[in-house]
């Protein structure tokens, strides 16, 4: 698959770290770019899903100083893949101390997917804390959008094929709810299961995140560690409706946010998290800049996307 050419060149870090953010988890974190440049901070998909060194390029190193944090049980934090005080709220506050340890006042917030409603979440929490919003494959984990995805009758009309796999680890009399059947069997004590079901729930949604099924994405689902954290995750997340309140909660706190200088990228043909979710962003938040991608899918590494995020965070460096 070729690379985006918007995307800046690879880059190592200038710093690591592993930040204790409770009895139990340590949050991983990393800088690159400039020591002395603009905070921006990436929220990574998922939850689950972590970070990886393409994640720092989307940002000019001479001007950003490109700080990316795994999320309790994700990527390099610890313990792996563990779902006990992990919530939407816990990783707010999480961000909140990391942005204390390492001294920022401010800094531009970058998310996809659940990337994108963890950004949104973290921004109506602390408003002043924030410079900038780039959000992309909006999900605001509605149980419309949670329907759409994991349950039949919405993604599984476009991706049958892909379906039928997803499906497969489940009793057809339990396939009337998708989430709870995986939960049961993703916090179950049968290793096998837990594995096989982590490996079926990853590749339903890393086969169906481009507009042409990427062998690299699809080959991260069959990883049996990250297959855990990311399933486990999930649905953990998703099972517990967000940690939300309500089901619009997102939409109910836009005004906290609305003054806040933002852009939104939006794949066309996004199956995941599909146009609906952030077009509802876009009529609540009219100020935030606003984009279809005409030719992508989810994922933010479509060409066309990579490239209109780019080009928010070059716009987002005068800030
Ligand atoms: C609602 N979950 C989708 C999400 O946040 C996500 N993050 N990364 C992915 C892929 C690994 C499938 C690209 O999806």
């Amino acid at each position: 698959m070729p690379e985006s050419q918007a995307l800046y060149p690879k880059i190592e870090t200038f710093d690591t770290g592993f930040l204790k953010v409770s009895d139990l988890h340590t949050i991983y974190y990393e800088q690159s770019g400039n020591p002395e440049g603009k905070p921006v901070i990436y929220l990574h998909g998922g939850p689950g899903g972590g970070t990886s060194a393409h994640d720092r390029r989307y940002f000019d190193p001479a001007v950003y100083r490109i700080i990316l944090l795994d999320q309790r049980g994700a990527g390099k934090s610890t313990p792996t893949a563990s779902l006990e005080d992990n919530t939407t709220w816990a990783l707010v506050d999480d961000i909140e101390k990391l942005r204390e340890h390492l001294k920022i006042d401010k800094w531009v917030v970058f998310g996809g997917s659940w990337g994108s409603t963890l950004s949104l979440v973290y921004a109506q929490e602390h408003p002043d804390r924030v410079k900038a919003l780039i959000l992309r494959g909006i999900f605001m984990l509605r149980q419309s959008e949670l329907r759409w995805f994991y349950e039949h009758g919405g993604a599984s009309n476009i991706f049958p094929d892909a379906w039928d796999e997803y499906v497969k680890p489940i009793p057809e009399d339990e396939r009337g709810n998708m989430i709870n059947a995986y939960h049961k069997r993703l916090t179950g004590s049968d290793e096998e299961e837990r594995v096989r079901c982590a490996k079926a729930w990853s590749t339903w949604e890393c086969s169906t995140s481009k507009l042409y099924v990427d062998p690299v994405e699809v080959a991260k689902a069959s990883e049996d560690i990250w297959a855990l954290a990311f399933a486990r995750i999930e649905c953990h997340y998703f099972y517990n409706k967000g940690f939300f309140k309500t089901d619009a909660h997102i939409l109910e706190n836009i005004d906290k946010i609305r003054h806040i200088p933002a852009t939104i990228v939006q794949g066309r043909y996004d199956v995941v998290c599909p146009a609906t979710s952030a077009w509802d962003l876009h009529k609540a938040w009219p100020e935030a800049q606003f984009e279809f991608m005409a030719d992508a899918g989810h994922s933010a590494k479509e060409l066309a996307t990579t490239a209109r995020l780019v080009k928010a965070a070059d716009e987002y460096k005068t800030l």
